[in-house]
């Protein structure tokens, strides 16, 4: 146990995140946001804690079979293994911290946080792995298995995006997963324009660049958006461009009736929000099953004053009919829940937790929420359907299933903004992770013609 006088170092920090998130099931992105609001780090520390804890988890089969030759028969405590894998992060992947560095580190952590004998233990197991070096991965024979452990993507997952993607494109995409999430931040345009945000942006020494795939986006390069005074007012939003293109498909006039229909967080209704005017009718009702998450939907439409269009009301999306009549909505957006592995990049733990089975779960759940909301929106508008997952289980499967079951609807083409190449066989629109470094996200446009 560590004595309480002494401070914790970003090591020790990590340590402890990681044994959460590994064994106790934190989420990794929320596990690091509390502990770097607890800790008054620098910025060196807090960069290297968050390099550490999502290093460690996103290599995390990888690391794990290395290490294993190390422990093998040997039954560790948890927090011995994080802290062996996380050396081993160090000593492959950060070239700036030199070997001796991490072993010296990793004793003292093992020290700090065991006893003698555990010291002893993590100091002969590091010096072998020094002495020794790493496995080979051609000693997998299976190449499936091979492309798990190298890419630290589960096997299953492996097969399915080489179903669905074929191998090139499979290890495009795991690649990819492991490269930092592009940041980017959308602008508010009932507040401010592109221009206006991008002089603000020069001005406060931010590098940023001009979005390939959204039309109101800019991409950070270097920098912290939550400090401008443009984030303070609201005139910009913490937003994945791919995200966008949601909301940029539906095709919104200011008068429009909008139902956002699974809404929470609310970073599509504030979108949608820009989009309407009070005084021509327009208003967005944002439905989200929890209660508790309808609050953060009212404090987003609040922090960018568009808050006189939106209301929140905490509702089962497949229960619609209890509240609304038929045709009551212009448009119609269902960001649906799903298994969300477009997003593994900034939360790669989710690649480990799902499995096949809940992205047929989650099927069920689409198809019944599309059902139910299909009969609200009005003759000749638009049900934008998006996830952010790249699995057709729960994108064109869903999609190809509801229009069989609604021949009152048609697809549409979804339109791609900007420069985005479009050569898709497809009507609906899919962004891999590996297309643009933005998260990977599915957007496609049923229209109902009868
Ligand atoms: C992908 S998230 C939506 C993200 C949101 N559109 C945004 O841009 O911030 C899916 C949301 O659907 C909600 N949800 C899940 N099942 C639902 C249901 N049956 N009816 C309404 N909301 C549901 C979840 O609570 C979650 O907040």
């Amino acid at each position: 146990m560590t004595n309480s006088s002494q401070k914790k170092t970003a090591r020790y920090l990590a340590l402890e995140s990681l044994e959460k998130v590994l064994t106790s099931g934190a989420y990794s992105n929320l596990q690091l946001n509390q502990v770097i609001e607890k800790n008054n780090l620098a910025d060196n520390d807090r960069r290297l804690l968050t390099n550490l804890v999502y290093g460690v988890i996103q290599h995390r089969l990888t690391l794990e079979y290395w290490l294993e030759p190390f422990t093998k028969g040997k039954k560790i405590d948890d927090w011995v293994k994080a802290l062996l894998m996380m050396a081993i992060y160090q000593y492959h992947y950060l070239d700036k911290v030199p070997d001796w560095a991490v072993t010296d580190e990793s004793i003292k952590l093992a020290k700090q946080r065991g006893h003698e004998g555990i010291r002893k233990f993590v100091t002969a197991i590091l010096h072998r792995i020094l002495r020794e070096g790493l496995t080979d991965f051609n000693q997998i024979a299976s190449e499936t298995t091979r492309a798990s452990i190298e890419y630290s993507v589960p096997e299953w997952l492996i097969t399915e995006l080489i179903n669905q993607y074929g191998t090139e494109k499979m290890i495009e995409i795991v690649q990819s997963l492991n490269q930092p999430a592009n940041q980017s931040l959308r602008i508010n345009t009932r507040l401010t324009d592109k221009e206006e945000v991008s002089r603000q942006l020069y001005e406060a020494d931010l590098d940023f660049r001009d979005s390939q795939v959204a039309e109101n986006a800019l991409v950070l390069e270097h920098g912290v958006i939550a400090n401008t005074e443009a984030f303070k007012n609201g005139e910009i939003t913490i937003q994945d461009e791919s995200s966008m293109l949601a909301v940029e498909n539906m095709h919104l006039q200011p008068s429009f009736r909008v139902l956002d229909a699974c809404a929470a967080p609310g970073g599509k209704t504030v979108q949608i929000a820009a989009e309407l005017d009070a005084d021509a009718g327009g208003k967005v009702t944002a439905l989200d099953i929890h209660q508790h998450k309808i609050k953060l939907i009212e404090s987003n439409a609040k922090r960018l004053a568009v808050n006189d269009v939106v209301k929140a009301i905490d509702l089962d999306a497949r229960k619609v009919d209890e509240k609304f009549t038929d045709e009551s909505f212009d448009a119609i957006l269902i960001d649906a829940p799903c298994s969300g592995f477009g997003l593994i990049r900034r939360k790669p733990e989710i690649r480990y937790e799902k499995r096949l089975s809940d992205s047929y779960n989650l099927q069920k759940i689409q198809l019944e929420i599309l059902a139910a909301v299909a009969p609200k929106i009005k003759k000749n508008g638009i049900i934008t359907y998006s996830t952010c997952t790249i699995l057709r289980q729960e994108n064109d499967d869903v999609v190809n299933q509801f229009l069989a079951n609604h021949p009152e609807f048609t697809l549409e083409r979804t339109q791609t903004n900007l420069n985005l190449k479009d050569d898709r066989q497809s009507d609906t629109l899919t962004i891999l992770p590996s297309d643009y470094g933005s998260d990977g996200f599915f957007v496609s446009s049923l229209r109902r013609t009868m």
